[in-house]
């Protein structure tokens, strides 16, 4: 697929701190790409770059081959959430899409089609005052798709959303990418993004820890956790080899396997007189992969300090 966006060796510093530190990547034609990292890693700095809010020290941002990046051809959905306030739905969205020369008949048509989606029927001569915090971010949602974008760009689209308007924007983003637009979001849900991207960057303290495909990054950093209910000593868990952590509890334990574990061997290992009521074998998911390096980092860091 063809390249949409290629951010190259992106450098920012804000007064002495440097909180990116040469961040590149691209985003794909119909592809979902993910941008993950803990608070303050430096995410929205990545955006307001690309988006031209903000300029970087060192490096570039390529939209095609094009330095310039048109704005007309990008949907982005801000981290500061809010619009106009005394404006009707309809007015704001038709005038939002009037400033990226999109055709108002049809985008007038696009509009109710979506409200009726989104679950805003109705609403169009409604001020955006008098919507609620998630009826907004519909609205400014759809205000960012709405003149049909090649590259989409939504910081924390999922937050602030109930798991049904959750799942309506799941959808519409993946249906979105399926129909070629290229979409890179922020998100601290990893179980969303999970279900929907198809690759992922993940930023530490400005730098790149994560670049790759869901799939790869499973193989390489997704080690296989063994989930055993049943009543069982620690002690007797901890003999068991090729385990990595174990979380316990009375009833309950799960085992984080090392990295080069065969499933299969390794349950031929388990000793008769384990007490299992309900086993599974499963990869570690994104969040626990997430969690995992965020600390390790953190650790490395603060022996880094220790040495320094
Ligand atoms: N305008 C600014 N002036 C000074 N420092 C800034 C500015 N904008 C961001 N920063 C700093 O840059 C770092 C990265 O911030 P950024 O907002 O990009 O993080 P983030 O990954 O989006 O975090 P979050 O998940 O909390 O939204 C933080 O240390 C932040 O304090």
């Amino acid at each position: 697929m063809e390249t949409i966006l290629s951010v190259q060796g992106l450098e920012k510093s804000f007064k002495d701190k440097q909180v990116l530190k040469s961040i590149s990547f691209e985003v794909k034609q119909g592809e979902i790409m993910a941008i993950l990292g803990p608070n303050g890693a430096g995410k929205s700095t990545t955006i307001r770059n690309i988006m031209g809010i903000i300029y970087p020290d060192r490096g570039e941002v390529i939209f095609h081959q094009y330095k310039d990046i048109p704005r007309h051809k990008i949907g982005y959905l801000p981290e500061e959430r809010g619009l106009y306030k005394n404006v009707k739905v309809m007015d704001m969205l038709l005038y939002l899409a009037d400033l990226k020369d999109y055709p108002l008949k049809k985008a007038k048509e696009r509009a109710l089609a979506y409200l009726e989606k989104f679950d805003l029927k109705g609403k169009e001569n409604v001020n955006l005052e008098e919507l609620s915090k998630g009826m907004n971010q519909k609205v400014q949602f759809i205000s960012s798709i709405l003149h049909e974008p090649e590259l989409l760009i939504l910081d924390e689209p999922f937050s602030g959303l109930d798991p049904v308007s959750q799942d309506v924007f799941k959808d519409e983003i993946r249906h979105l990418a399926d129909q070629g637009t290229a979409i890179l979001l922020s998100s601290h849900q990893m179980n969303l993004v999970e279900e929907i991207c198809d690759r992922l960057f993940m930023i530490q303290q400005g730098e790149k820890v994560i670049y790759g495909s869901l799939d790869d990054v499973k193989t390489e950093y997704a080690n296989f956790k063994c989930t055993i209910r049943g009543h069982n000593d620690l002690t007797v868990l901890k003999q068991l080899p090729q385990v990595q952590r174990i979380d316990h509890q009375p009833d309950r334990a799960v085992l984080y396997l090392d990295h080069d574990v065969t499933p299969t061997l390794w349950l031929k290992n388990l000793p008769v007189e384990l007490h299992i009521q309900e086993l599974s074998i499963d990869r570690i998911s994104l969040h626990e992969i997430f969690v995992d390096i965020a600390n390790s980092n953190q650790s490395n860091e603060k022996v880094g300090e220790q040495h320094a």
